[in-house]
């Protein structure tokens, strides 16, 4: 078995008085496409953002690579190879697809950027249409972000978030406000970024995930309901019972 890149030990998150996760246990290994589901307000989106670092949990840690790494500034989780994407688009709308992409691929390589001659710039062009193309954007780099469909512009967006070569990436609701064909275009790229890297997905639609994903935690009042293969959790009578519930 592949060796666990992401762990998080006994999360605990409260807002206020309310207690959105409950010791949340979970292990997460190389190349591995693994999603987390679970009905609305399960605690999903706080869980990923425990898990990106954008949220300090109340208790529990969240280790890479056994390091703990826990709520670290958002540029110590770039360095350390982690990239994530967020429900909400966020690219520089008035700006090209081939320029969003080489801003990203630009940033990544700030720090090293006295060093290098004339040429490497020729060479982040050419980085941002390799990117471009890997995303399937390879045609409309130079229509402006905003002309850009919805599903484009996340694709986009995960084209810029690949930019640093994460190891493992983060995508929160990555289809929201697709159209079908769009999703499904989406999904095809999500399994084929997780044949090189691990991706951890954050999803509402059990049914979109069942199909790409190898295994599945499903978040249920802040708290791990199940976990295992599609196969399993199809199975599972509380996951059935808990979806069913909502309608
Ligand atoms: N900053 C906050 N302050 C107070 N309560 C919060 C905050 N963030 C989330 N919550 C609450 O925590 C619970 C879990 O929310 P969360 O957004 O993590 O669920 P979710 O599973 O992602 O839901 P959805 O599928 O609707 O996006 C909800 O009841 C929500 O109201």
């Amino acid at each position: 078995m592949s060796e666990v890149i992401l762990e998080a030990r006994g999360i605990g998150m409260r807002f206020g008085r309310f207690q959105a996760l409950s010791k949340v246990d979970a292990q997460f290994r190389e190349r591995e496409l693994c999603a987390i589901i679970g009905p609305n307000g399960a605690g999903k989106s706080t869980f990923f953002n425990v898990l990106s670092g954008s949220l300090a949990p109340t208790t529990g840690q969240v280790l890479f690579r056994g390091e703990d790494v826990t709520a670290l500034p958002q540029h110590a989780y770039a360095r350390l190879g982690i990239a994530k994407s967020f429900q909400i688009t966020n690219v520089f709308k008035q700006l090209s697809a081939h320029e969003n992409v080489r801003v990203a691929v630009q940033m990544r390589h700030a720090r090293f950027d006295f060093l290098r001659p004339r040429s490497a710039l020729a060479d982040v062009a050419q980085q941002a249409q390799v990117l471009l193309e890997r995303v399937g954007l390879a045609g409309v780099g130079q229509r402006t972000a905003a002309d850009l469909a919805h599903g484009q512009q996340r694709a986009l967006e995960i084209a810029m978030a690949l930019a640093c070569d994460p190891q493992l990436l983060l995508l929160d609701e990555p289809t929201a406000g697709m159209s079908p064909e769009e999703t499904s275009a989406m999904m095809d790229l999500i399994a084929r970024l997780a044949a090189e890297r691990t991706v951890i997905l954050v999803e509402h639609k059990m049914k979109l995930v069942m199909g790409i994903c190898r295994r599945l935690i499903v978040l249920h009042h802040g708290e791990v309901l199940a976990e295992g293969s599609p196969q399993d959790i199809r199975g599972n009578d509380e996951v059935r019972r808990v979806y069913l519930g909502q309608g």
